[in-house]
């Protein structure tokens, strides 16, 4: 395990752990507040918060990625940590599978790239230019780039936010098969609700540099927007966001004019 405060522990469980997280970028205030947070080895865990709540912040920290922002306080993260971004951040110039193995150095490295495409469903795409993929399949190849690195932490910063809808369920579908298999511990910013709730096994929310709401999600692995549970989690977080849930507005609207 890796600390970014300078020391190297070996501690195999939990995944994740911070302790009295601060972080700021200038005299007005502290971004992070004394943040504590731990996440166990394999568990999926949604981030969410408002606009400027320092989602970002923290998942940078972690992946040891923010050097040079002041702040203090422990991090302890697997020595095996992939990030995944919004945009797939492939190198134009060079091809898909040397995109996906950049930086590995097992002599195997073709073939687990290879592999991990396969897994991303682009089987066959090795020669691609990274412009020659659809957005999804970008990211799809991002993935890929990710999970041949084994991670034992996997890092992601709203890494559906900027595919269609359509696309967004298809990646959904696909990351949990991809963690199913892989099993990293997972930490997912995002600003949907639904996909945190469809997608991770708990939900954090940040508020105020801290982590103000901590929620275990249990409602099996087929997972419904039609669940009552699943609306009753949802209008919960969103309570907690500060937005008011007018999910099933409609549909009493409707009711109430045909009583
Ligand atoms: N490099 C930086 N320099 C100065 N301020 C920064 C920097 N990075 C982030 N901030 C500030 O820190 C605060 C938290 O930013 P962060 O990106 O972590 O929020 P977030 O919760 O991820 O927001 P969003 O949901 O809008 O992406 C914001 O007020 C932002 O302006």
């Amino acid at each position: 395990m890796a600390s970014h405060t300078g020391e190297l522990t070996t501690q195999p469980d939990p995944a994740v752990r911070v302790e009295a997280l601060h972080r700021s970028f200038n005299e007005a205030g502290g971004v992070l507040n004394g943040l504590d947070l731990e996440i166990a080895p394999g568990e999926f865990v949604a981030l969410l918060g408002r606009s400027g709540s320092g989602k970002s912040t923290l998942l940078r920290a972690l992946a040891g990625l923010d050097r040079g922002v002041a702040g203090h306080g422990r991090i302890e993260v697997p020595d095996k940590v992939s990030v995944v971004f919004q945009d797939s951040r492939l190198l134009p110039w060079k091809r898909l599978l040397d995109n996906v193995t950049l930086g590995l150095r097992a002599g195997d490295a073709a073939e687990r790239g290879s592999q991990a495409l396969e897994e991303v469903g682009l089987a066959g795409r090795e020669r691609a230019w990274p412009h020659e993929l659809s957005g999804g399949e970008q990211q799809r190849a991002s993935l890929a780039r990710s999970l041949v690195r084994d991670p034992e932490l996997l890092l992601a910063d709203e890494p559906f936010g900027a595919l269609d809808a359509l696309t967004r369920i298809r990646m959904h579908t696909l990351l949990r098969k991809l963690c199913e298999v892989h099993q990293p511990a997972v930490l997912l910013v995002t600003h949907d609700v639904d996909e945190a709730i469809v997608l991770a096994d708990r939900v954090i929310v940040l508020d105020g540099g801290v982590v103000r709401h901590d929620a275990r999600i249990d409602l099996g692995t087929r997972r419904s927007q039609a669940d009552p549970a699943f609306a009753r989690l949802r209008a919960e977080l969103l309570h907690e966001l500060g937005v008011e849930d007018d999910h099933d507005a409609a549909p009493r609207r409707v009711a109430r004019a045909a009583s």
